[in-house]
């Protein structure tokens, strides 16, 4: 894998994932927004690397990401797909696009073993992926009544999937459409999505936005009316219980509280009908320096444990909608999920 660097753009003109035909060009978000820095990977490790390591990351993108390491693998080694399968799989364990997405890739090569066809499979998973999103953002937004403050978590944009986004797709369609006043997006402890690449994408479209720390949110909700938490997934279990990025069900918690409504927007790839329900959910824990440093400077004494789950659960009944490519599921239950998603 080697690195290539140029001076920051507009979001706009910034493409996450770029399929080269020979390579995979991933954007490292690990840097942004202050560089712009492109990862080349050329095998299935590196981009298993790259989803480990967060220069890509967000379900769908990560989804996005495997299908093309599943297209250099094969490209190099016919027979190489359960090796570069278990290899991908293993490299982040809660965002079911990953599993949705090899899973769909290797049907493609059971079917045809075709390079070239499971190619065109990989480009067709990113390129649906913005159309869902488009989709989900005219659904979500029509929930919005205009006037709306609106608080979103983690980063859920254009750098997150194929485009568009999904919770900030919905925030970008509303506002379009003059629906949205002010949005105030949490900094999202301890990757900073929402300071580093939720804010670089809400300014380079000027939608006006307000950064808070994850734990100013309970107090924002008490001084300010917000409408909705718009926020997105990781994994949707068959009941409607949400695993999203962590703080998330802090955020229902508080946003029942105060009357705010609380939309979650994700792809049906998103969804795992396998898991019953939340507790099923495999949660994400990183490793401790995570918390303990920032960019390698210690904040908490050295040699000081830390508990850094990534992600968390929010239960069916905190969820007032949710919003995906096939429609919106009201008051989510397994009763209302199973019909839109089997
Ligand atoms: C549309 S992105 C979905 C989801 O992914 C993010 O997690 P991470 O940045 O760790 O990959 C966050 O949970 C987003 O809500």
């Amino acid at each position: 894998m080697s690195a290539v660097k140029t001076s920051v753009a507009r979001v706009e003109s910034v493409t996450p994932i770029v399929w080269k035909g020979t390579h995979l060009a991933l954007l490292d978000q690990r840097v942004l927004p202050g560089e712009l820095c492109y990862l080349d990977c050329r095998s299935a490790e590196d981009v298993a690397a790259a989803i480990h390591g967060m220069a890509v990351r967000g379900a769908p993108a990560i989804g996005i990401a495997a299908a093309y390491g599943l297209v250099l693998a094969l490209r190099d080694n016919a027979a190489a797909m359960p090796a570069a399968v278990a290899t991908l799989a293993a490299s982040r364990p809660t965002a079911v696009n990953l599993r949705w997405a090899l899973e769909r890739m290797q049907r493609q090569w059971e079917q045809h073993a075709d390079v070239g066809l499971l190619e065109a499979e990989a480009i067709r998973i990113h390129q649906e992926d913005l159309a869902q999103n488009l989709q989900m953002g005219a659904f979500g937004a029509a929930l919005i009544a205009p006037g709306a403050q609106i608080v979103t978590h983690c980063n859920t944009g254009a750098l997150a999937t194929g485009g568009h986004g999904t919770a900030l797709g919905v925030i970008r369609t509303a506002y379009a459409q003059g629906r949205v006043v002010r949005v105030y997006n949490t900094e999202t402890r301890p990757w900073l999505q929402g300071a580093r690449l939720t804010a670089w994408e809400l300014q380079q479209e000027g939608i006006p936005a307000k950064l808070v720390a994850d734990g100013a949110v309970a107090h924002l909700m008490s001084r300010e009316k917000i409408d909705w938490v718009i926020v997105g997934a990781d994994r949707i279990a068959a009941n409607g219980d949400t695993a999203n990025k962590i703080g998330t069900y802090a955020l229902a918690v508080a946003a029942r509280r105060h009357g705010v409504k609380f939309m979650v927007v994700a792809p049906s790839g998103t969804f795992d009908l396998h898991c019953p329900d939340g507790a099923h959910i495999p949660i994400e824990e990183r490793a401790a320096a995570e918390l303990t440093e920032f960019r390698g400077a210690a904040i908490a004494p050295a040699g000081f444990d830390a508990f850094n789950p990534v992600f968390d659960v929010t239960p069916a009944a905190l969820i007032d909608a949710i919003v995906c490519e096939r429609g919106v599921i009201e008051k989510p239950t397994r009763e209302r999920v199973l019909p839109v998603l089997s």
